[in-house]
């Protein structure tokens, strides 16, 4: 059992407006308890939109749940309508910031030197980086799941210093896994997620690499999130769907019950 505090974080996609997000924040706060945020650390990622509403429960309440955006502006201000930037989500106090979502890779075209260029404004401004990476159905077939995401690792990495990455948070998100009720095995995940640890000790050094969290995502539920969270190198889950559901989320929270 490695030392790495798991970190259970809901990716709310395009879901919840900012009054039921209060109201979700507020189920969450009611049912976890100070052994929950002892075990694990919990976070949730509304859109852009419901953030200075959680932040102003969480701050107002002293909450322990951490929140952040879904998204980030490579650059720290001027003309980019419609994008957020670094500085405008850490004066709401975000913790953390997806960056490389599949979803923003296939609808928005988010390449790997886009990535990099948001997971170093991230760090520019003080948020962790949640860096997602994962394969599709066709590389998969193909078995070439392992190279391909580690190529996705090194592209969004280049240039990051040490003393940056090893605060990055990782999530291994089988793209043919998310949203469909897919799973991948637990021997799949730990496949992917061991190979980024590796390429991390590759990269950096192996106490870097020991340092870093890696979640996997896809279809992770209180059913399955156990035999998951077992696996050596799985530090945690990004939540999707599941996530949207107060109960569910909590029991996912509570894997060691399951
Ligand atoms: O960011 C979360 C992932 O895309 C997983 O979504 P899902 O749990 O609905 O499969």
């Amino acid at each position: 059992m490695s030392d790495r505090t798991p970190l259970m974080a809901g990716n709310w996609k395009m879901n919840l407006n900012h009054l039921e997000a209060i109201a979700h924040v507020q189920k969450l706060a009611f049912a976890l308890a100070e052994k929950d945020y002892e075990a694990v650390e919990v976070a949730v990622l509304p859109p852009f939109t419901d953030l200075r509403s959680v932040q102003t429960l969480v701050d107002g309440d002293k909450l322990k749940i951490k929140y952040g955006a879904q998204d980030i502006s490579a650059h720290d201000s001027g003309a980019y309508t419609g994008e957020i930037s670094g500085p405008m989500l850490s004066k709401l106090k975000c913790t953390y910031v997806a960056i490389g979502h599949s979803e923003r890779r296939q609808y928005h075209a988010e390449t790997d030197e886009i990535c990099n260029g948001k997971v170093k404004a991230a760090f520019r401004n003080d948020l962790t980086p949640i860096l997602c990476v994962g394969e599709g159905l066709d590389i998969r077939k193909a078995g070439q799941q392992v190279p391909y995401t580690l190529a996705q690792l090194d592209g969004a990495l280049e240039d990051v210093p040490a003393e940056q990455a090893e605060t990055i948070v990782i999530a291994y998100e089988p793209v043919w896994a998310i949203g469909t009720g897919e799973v991948a095995t637990p021997e799949d995940a730990q496949e992917v997620c061991g190979a980024i640890r590796g390429r991390l000790a590759e990269l950096y050094s192996q106490e870097l690499a020991d340092k870093v969290r890696i979640q996997y995502g896809g279809s992770v539920k209180s059913g399955n999130v156990a035999a998951i969270m077992a696996q050596p190198d799985v530090d945690g889950a990004l939540i999707g769907g599941a996530a949207l559901d107060a109960d569910e989320f909590v029991k996912i929270v509570r894997f060691r019950d399951q």
